[in-house]
């Protein structure tokens, strides 16, 4: 991230919406916003899935895994508004190959700390699954609330966008669909 740009953007941005940038309460304001922005959009610069190659082997395991209820909050690519709320990660290792619990939720917020929308989100973290640990199947399920919703535009304080993304045989059988829903509480 340019740093340097993003201050004097955010200056410019007060200007224009008629404040002055100069008066004391928000001299410091350009260099508080490119940092947030940097913590913000961290993700952009970094491959989230490469938490997930810390794993491990149990062998013959095969057993479902359920990550469920990870909060995050992301930026919406159309107004650059945050939507925030929870995604829930459910993986059948493949021969025992699995990961580290707080890899996972490393993943989410790493894909959460982009510019978003929320259904590529979910798609990203289900073909990160994928890549890095070659799993019978995947489903990841997020929740989340669009502040460009709730405070600006249409105005609907408590509307859910509920996405998901499915894998493998995961995808296939709507048995161990069931099953994963059922763990995840939907
Ligand atoms: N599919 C999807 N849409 C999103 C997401 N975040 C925000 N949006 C929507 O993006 C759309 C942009 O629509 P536009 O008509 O271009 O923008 P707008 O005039 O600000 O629209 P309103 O929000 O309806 O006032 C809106 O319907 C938002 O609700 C997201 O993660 N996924
Ligand atoms: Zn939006």
């Amino acid at each position: 991230m340019d740093k340097p740009r993003v201050e004097a953007a955010v200056r410019e941005l007060l200007a224009a919406i008629g404040e002055d940038p100069d008066r004391p309460g928000l001299v410091g304001t350009p260099d508080r916003v490119a940092r947030a922005c940097e913590e913000i959009f961290g993700g952009m610069q970094e491959d989230p899935g490469r938490y997930l190659r810390k794993q491990f082997h149990e062998p013959g395991n095969e057993e479902m895994v359920v990550v469920r209820d990870i909060p995050f909050a992301s930026m919406c690519e159309h107004h650059v508004l945050p939507f925030m709320g929870k995604a829930s990660v459910c993986y059948i290792p493949r021969d025992g190959r699995i990961t580290g619990l707080s890899k996972i939720a490393r993943c989410v917020t790493g894909y959460a700390h982009r510019l978003q929308l929320q259904e590529r989100l979910t798609s990203q973290i289900a073909d990160a699954m994928v890549r890095e640990l070659d799993p019978l199947g995947v489903l990841v399920v997020v929740e989340a609330e669009h502040t460009c919703m709730t405070i600006r535009g249409i105005r609907t304080p408590g509307a859910k966008t509920v996405t998901s993304a499915v894998r493998g045989c995961l995808k296939t059988d709507s048995k161990s669909r069931a099953e994963a829903l059922r763990l995840l509480g939907l």
